[in-house]
């Protein structure tokens, strides 16, 4: 039997006298891009956090790949492969960005390994083919040889989550991966993890560029109010009345 990549089931959370969320469910298919999008306060944080093991829930669990996590750690959850994307703070600042990428395929090859073993057992010619491939894959070729800290703001993006892919990751969640860039990087991006991600690994998505939603989500999760307000394909969530009442037809670029 296929589990789904990620289930969440009744997931409650009270904030004193808020509900945040009531009863939320949420089951990412394997493989595929999940969409979660609401106006704000709609309980989208509080339910990234309840699945990324930062805060308990009042009630409900979590599964990954079918296994229930509702009671580990968030550090075990990233160790089971529930990746969030790598902060820029997280990379060898000193190294390239081709060394950087060697060493998360290295880390992810031997996960026992110290930070210091991984950098003395680093084997170039072991993965040469792999970093090439994501270096290409994330339009970052011409970059190979930077520091991170010298990467145009389109660029770190592409590198952090590209960073977060090469550690193998189970299921990505990507947090507002366009906030902050501009048109072309937003489009640049959007391009990337349609050609790049999509099909290898199933993520969750939260973003608010309802665009980049529609042109990037498999299936479309709508909260309100701490609420599932709507489920299903980007062309049943646009026809949807309710979701047009409740939430798109406030976006501008619908
Ligand atoms: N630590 C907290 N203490 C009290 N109330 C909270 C706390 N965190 C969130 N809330 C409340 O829970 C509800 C859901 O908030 P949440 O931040 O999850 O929404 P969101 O969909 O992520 O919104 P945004 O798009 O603005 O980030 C809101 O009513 C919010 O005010």
């Amino acid at each position: 039997m296929t589990h789904p990549a990620l289930d969440m089931r009744g997931i409650t959370v009270r904030f004193g006298g808020i509900l945040a969320l009531n009863e939320v469910n949420l089951s990412l298919a394997p493989g595929s891009v999940h969409a979660l999008i609401g106006p704000n306060g709609a309980g989208k944080t509080t339910l990234v956090s309840v699945l990324s093991g930062e805060r308990r829930p009042n009630q409900g669990t979590v599964s990954l790949n079918g296994r229930d996590i509702s009671g580990l750690s968030a550090l075990r959850r990233a160790r089971l492969g529930l990746t969030r994307t790598y902060q820029l703070t997280a990379l060898f600042q000193g190294l390239s960005l081709r060394e950087n990428l060697l060493l998360s395929l290295v880390a992810r090859d031997q996960p026992s390994l110290s930070a210091l073993d991984i950098f003395r057992r680093r084997d170039k010619a072991r993965h040469a083919a792999e970093v090439e491939d994501f270096l290409n894959r994330f339009a970052l070729r011409d970059k190979a040889g930077e520091k991170p800290a010298s990467l145009s703001h389109g660029d770190r993006r592409r590198l952090e989550i590209a960073m977060a892919l090469a550690s193998g990751p189970e299921v990505l969640l990507l947090d507002e991966p366009l906030a902050g860039l501009s048109t072309s990087d937003a489009e640049a991006l959007v391009r990337t993890i349609n050609e790049g991600i999509r099909g290898r690994i199933p993520i969750l998505l939260i973003e608010h560029d309802m665009d980049a939603v529609f042109q990037l989500s498999d299936e479309i999760t709508v909260m309100v109010n701490g609420t599932v307000l709507a489920n299903g394909k980007p062309d049943e969530i646009r026809a949807s009345p309710e979701v047009q009442a409740a939430y798109l037809s406030e976006e501008d670029d619908f």
